[in-house]
């Protein structure tokens, strides 16, 4: 099911879900739920208790018993305010862990996922389901779930005391109580729609500030800052009326079943009055019928409003979901089939044919090619013919739909995912730096590599401005440097891993000619006997090669060695 689309999924299947992350915390939750239950009994004593005080205290003058009871009162609601309290707390943690549990599966998971799918969902719709709907859930879960414990138990107790006390005056309660869950069946689809739309509004927001603010200095070269403010008031105005629509209709639903209740508490007075005036009811059950009533009415309309809202984390939970729906286009393969491969690093493609997937377009056809470990390659082609995409089956990001590529002699599918990424390592055209210093982005991918390791590493790249202060900050995503000293730092990076296949893809056409030679030096040099591929736009033509493979329409045209 791709991103975006409504799911189909069944409450059972979103909330069983749920539950594998719940599931390791259970003890918690078993306390939880006993302490919840012990704080709605003694809500539940509370009226009842008070009825004694009055019939058999105040009624009967005996003042030692309303001490007495006066007494327990306070004490009851002391040691009910204590547990309360303390109940909230274990709760909000426990739901806390399981809410941060379901985003760092949702984040490894997303991190598994394909270059291809980053191409086709926006960036603001992710971080919109990690943080807005993850956090609608955690809303719910910490508003409304314990109160779904305590006030279930609570009306269902006072129901049942209040059959025990009027079996007459719960009719009515009962009948009301019908009513009011017919019509919250009635409005529900409602209310599931109007959240779709507006958390999508919201999810359009995210990925429009995600986008534009990453590209602030383009809007502002090319003035394009007034669209973008009216492109922003376009998706506010869709969302207002979104968010508007959702608090009418939420709002009825609330307040509708409120005012049935309301109404029925009158009638009861009528009734309970008429009954005390014949003499079949004490004034101290009338009063402790109302209350109980009023205590039953408060539950009853904290589960109406709690329906609305799980209306609307239903939906999150579903957006959430969707992303776990995402298939990786590649996984590491099963133990069963993983072969321990410690080749040289020898290349073979035989056959490979590979389009992205759901365009129908062919990017390379039927590939056949050799490339012996240590060898020197230069991969040519025009804009367009398919180099990168080449270079992605490589490092396995997707596989071949047709024919195989070995390493080593095995099929790559059979090999480690993450062992097969640390022996070919890619330096690709868009540098891809992190917001920390120049030190720690060398040392990505190899953290145990020494200070000194990764100053060679920098060197060999050519970093050597940098060699007496390799702590420098780079700024948000290495903005800080030039497109050159970027692209440097990815190399070094690479250099530090010492694959045993390194491919750089225009990783150093950013750099004056005779700096890129002498790159091409340090790296021949410090991987002699290991596999480079180079790809560049410029001829190279100075450089001798092994292998140059040059592709033109997704075909070998020439592959000589
Ligand atoms: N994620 C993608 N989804 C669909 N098509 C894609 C995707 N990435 C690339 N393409 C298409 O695949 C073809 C080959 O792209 P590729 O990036 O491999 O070319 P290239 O030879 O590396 O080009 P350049 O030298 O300009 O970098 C292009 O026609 C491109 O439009």
């Amino acid at each position: 099911m791709p991103l975006g689309m409504p799911s189909q999924q069944s409450d059972g299947d979103m909330w069983r879900w749920v539950m594998t992350f719940a599931a390791p915390h259970w003890r918690r939750f078993m306390l939880i739920l006993m302490l919840s239950l012990l704080v709605a009994a003694g809500g539940l004593a509370q009226p009842y208790m008070t009825k004694l005080l009055i019939d058999d205290g105040i009624l009967a003058k005996r003042f030692d018993f309303l001490i007495w009871s006066v007494a327990a009162l306070v004490g009851l609601a002391l040691v009910s305010s204590l547990l309360g309290g303390l109940t909230r707390y274990l709760y909000v943690e426990a739901s806390a862990l399981v809410l941060h549990g379901i985003r760092e599966a949702m984040f490894a998971h997303l991190l598994r996922l394909s270059p291809d799918f980053y191409t086709r969902v926006r960036q603001g719709d992710i971080h919109a389901r990690l943080e807005g709907d993850i956090g609608e859930l955690q809303r719910f879960i910490i508003d409304s779930l314990l109160s779904l414990v305590n006030n279930s138990f609570l009306l269902i107790g006072s129901v049942l005391i209040l059959a025990w006390m009027s079996s007459e005056l719960v009719v009515l309660l009962l009948v009301v109580l019908t009513l009011n869950a017919l019509f919250l069946r009635f409005i529900r689809p409602r209310i599931e729609r109007l959240t779709r739309v507006a958390r999508e509004c919201g999810s359009d927001i995210a990925a429009f500030f995600v986008e534009i603010l990453g590209m602030a200095k383009c809007v502002q070269s090319f003035n394009g800052q007034r669209r973008e403010g009216e492109r922003l008031g376009t998706l506010h105005d869709s969302l207002r009326m979104a968010t508007l629509r959702l608090q009418v209709v939420g709002y009825l639903a609330g307040a509708v079943p409120g005012l049935v209740l309301s109404l029925s508490i009158s009638v009861v007075f009528l009734v309970g009055g008429y009954r005390i005036g014949e003499g079949s009811m004490t004034l101290g059950t009338l009063i402790a019928f109302v209350t109980y009533m009023q205590r039953a009415s408060g539950p009853a309309q904290s589960l109406m409003g709690l329906y609305v809202a799980y209306q609307r984390a239903r939906v999150s939970l579903a957006r959430v979901r969707e992303i776990s729906a995402e298939r990786p286009a590649v996984q590491s393969p099963d133990a069963a089939l993983r072969v321990a491969v410690k080749g040289p690093g020898d290349l073979l493609l035989e056959g490979v044919s590979f389009g992205y997937p759901g365009t129908g377009i062919t990017i390379l056809k039927t590939l056949d090619c050799h490339i012996p470990a240590g060898s020197r390659v230069v991969i040519r082609g025009a804009s367009g013919a398919g180099k990168s995409t080449l270079v992605d089956l490589l490092q396995r990001h997707f596989d071949p739909e047709h024919g195989r590529i070995l390493l080593d002699g095995e099929d790559m599918r059979h090999h480690d995912l993450q062992q097969l990424r640390s022996r070919v390592v890619v330096v690709s055209q868009e540098t891809q730096l992190f917001s920390c210093n120049l030190l720690e982005n060398i040392r990505y991918g190899c953290h145990q590599a020494s200070d000194e390791e990764v100053l060679a590493a920098a060197k060999a790249a050519g970093l050597n401005e940098f060699a007496e202060d390799l702590e420098v900050d780079v700024g948000q995503r290495g903005m800080r440097l030039s497109g050159g000293q970027r692209q440097r730092v990815a190399l070094a990076r690479a250099i530090l891993l010492r694959p045993d296949i390194l491919i750089l893809d225009e990783s150093t056409t950013g750099l004056e000619l005779h700096l890129e030679q002498q790159i091409h030096q340090k790296i021949d040099l410090l991987f002699a006997g290991r596999t480079r591929i180079f790809i560049s736009h410029r001829a190279l033509s100075d450089e001798r090669f092994d292998i140059v493979v040059a592709l033109d329409h997704g075909q070998t045209v020439e592959s000589v060695s």
